[in-house]
């Protein structure tokens, strides 16, 4: 089953398909409503991130809860739509971009599903290299760039941006992390779709309000819709690294011979 998260003014299935709507159970709360349909005769689970209404600021995603629950249904491949600000003035709003790599500069999410045994996954290539192929044959998404992921909810100081440019950031959001490690720890491939909304705080010349995000969403939406129609029309079954990604990376697997549960 391929997973869908919508962010930011992504929240609804498309209304041509039948829609069967499921909350699962999982060890870090229920997770929110997900709805479940076929497109181009594949089953496809889709969370709206921050819920319908975008009731859920980024702190207070229950992001364990939400890929949990995408496992559970049978998920192994997740696409992940966000909007970012700019840290670059070639980098202009509009632009679609699916990141290669992070920085994490969140604070207080709980970022592992590993608490009761030790693991440390790999991450050296964070999001999946051929589901990140697959966005990019739309011919509509730049390839690569450092997602900066903010704890938010406020948006970043000047001095922030600053040294998130030093530090080789593209874009900036508040939501893309743990997300894509989470999905790393439970052996799913992910690849987000980044749509640049704003130029970042001090790189644009005007306050930062989060209309002009929902102004860019709103008349990108459609081609986004579309990545990911033709996205999903694409995935196959075949195989990946994510799959494996617990292998080598458990403590009890060198010292008790078990994989973590
Ligand atoms: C509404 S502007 C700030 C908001 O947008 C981004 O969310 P998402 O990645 O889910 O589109 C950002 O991370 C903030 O949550
Ligand atoms: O400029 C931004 N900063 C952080 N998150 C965002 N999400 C959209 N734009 C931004």
């Amino acid at each position: 089953m391929i997973g869908i998260i919508g962010g930011t003014g992504i929240y609804k299935t498309p209304q041509d398909v039948k829609v069967e709507k499921k909350i699962i159970k999982t060890p870090y709360g229920d997770s929110p409503p997900i709805s479940i349909f076929k497109i181009h005769d594949k089953k496809v689970a889709f969370i709206p991130r921050h819920a319908e209404g975008h009731d859920y600021p980024p702190h207070k995603i229950n992001y364990r809860a939400n890929i949990w629950a995408l496992k559970h249904l049978g998920v192994n491949k997740i696409i992940a739509t966000n909007t970012a600000g700019s840290l670059h003035k070639f980098i202009k709003p509009g632009t679609i971009v699916t990141p290669d790599d992070f920085l994490d500069f969140t604070k207080t999410r709980i970022g592992t599903f590993y608490d009761k045994n030790t693991v440390h996954v790999d991450v050296t290539k964070p999001y999946c290299p051929k589901l990140r192929n697959i966005l990019l044959s739309s011919g509509e998404v730049e390839d690569g760039g450092v997602y900066v992921c903010t704890e938010g909810p406020r948006f970043e100081t000047a001095a922030e941006i600053r040294m998130f440019k030093i530090l080789g950031g593209t874009i900036v959001g508040m939501t893309g992390l743990p997300e894509a490690v989470l999905a790393r720890e439970l052996e799913m491939c992910y690849a987000s779709l980044c749509l640049v909304s704003n130029y970042a705080a001090s790189i644009s010349e005007d306050k930062l309000t989060i209309k002009e995000v929902f102004n860019v969403l709103e008349e990108k939406r459609p081609i986004i819709v579309d990545i990911i129609n033709r996205s999903v029309e694409m995935i196959d079954e075949s195989p990946c690294e994510c799959h494996e990604a617990l292998k080598g990376a458990s403590v009890d697997e060198i010292l008790k011979g078990e994989m973590p549960k």
